[in-house]
């Protein structure tokens, strides 16, 4: 089965992308699949280092030790080919209608997604003020929180749909309404 909606998420550090997608995959349930473009990364990174993959892949702190390191690497692949973290990590095609994927970060990645899925795709930006994400444990790194990784796309002007996951946000409901509302046009 071919996917009917493609969502890809994207938002800063501690902005909610993973609690809020988590929340989506539990409505939604069988209906789709989640895809991170950090999972290919995170595979070859743990591979190649001997690291523990599992802890790499979760929410603990044990990734952000690698975080510099992963982009670095990750960013001179993509420069020859910027479609490649995002085709391995499609690779096992998900025989699901609506596909997730949590973890945006850079234009080329839209770009990528476009190129490839055409109109299926949908892009959701999530927003936190800054004072909320240092409540959830964001700490500013130099390397890290300014360069393409984490900013490139702060000037992205072409959101489907922004949702505050911040000060003053909605409900968890309305959320998950917002982004369902933008599935039902593709279906
Ligand atoms: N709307 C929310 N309500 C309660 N906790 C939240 C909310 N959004 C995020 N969090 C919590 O904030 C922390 C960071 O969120 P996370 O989804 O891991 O961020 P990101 O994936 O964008 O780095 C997690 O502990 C998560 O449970
Ligand atoms: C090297 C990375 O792929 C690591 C990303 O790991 P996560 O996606 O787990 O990070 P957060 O959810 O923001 O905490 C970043 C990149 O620039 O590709």
């Amino acid at each position: 089965m071919s996917p009917q909606v493609i969502l890809l998420f994207s938002g800063k550090r501690k902005s909610g992308k993973d609690y809020l997608t988590d929340h989506l995959q539990q409505r939604l349930k069988n209906e789709c699949g989640v895809i991170k473009i950090s999972a290919p990364i995170k595979s070859y990174w743990a591979k190649e280092n001997n690291l523990n993959l599992n802890e790499l892949l979760s929410h603990n702190e044990y990734k952000e030790q690698y975080r510099l390191e992963m982009i670095r690497w990750s960013d001179s692949i993509r420069a020859q080919d910027y479609g490649y973290f995002c085709r391995q990590a499609c690779h096992d095609a998900l025989d699901k209608p609506t596909w997730i994927v949590s973890d945006i970060r850079r234009k080329t990645d839209i770009c990528w997604f476009k190129e490839t899925y055409k109109d299926l795709v949908k892009t959701i930006r999530i927003v936190a003020d800054e004072e909320t994400r240092k409540s959830r444990g964001f700490q500013y790194k130099d390397g890290i929180d300014n360069v393409a990784s984490e900013c490139d796309l702060d000037d992205y002007g072409d959101w489907d749909l922004v949702i505050n996951n911040g000060e003053g946000k909605p409900t968890l409901q309305k959320q998950m309404e917002s982004i369902m509302e933008l599935c039902k046009n593709n279906k």
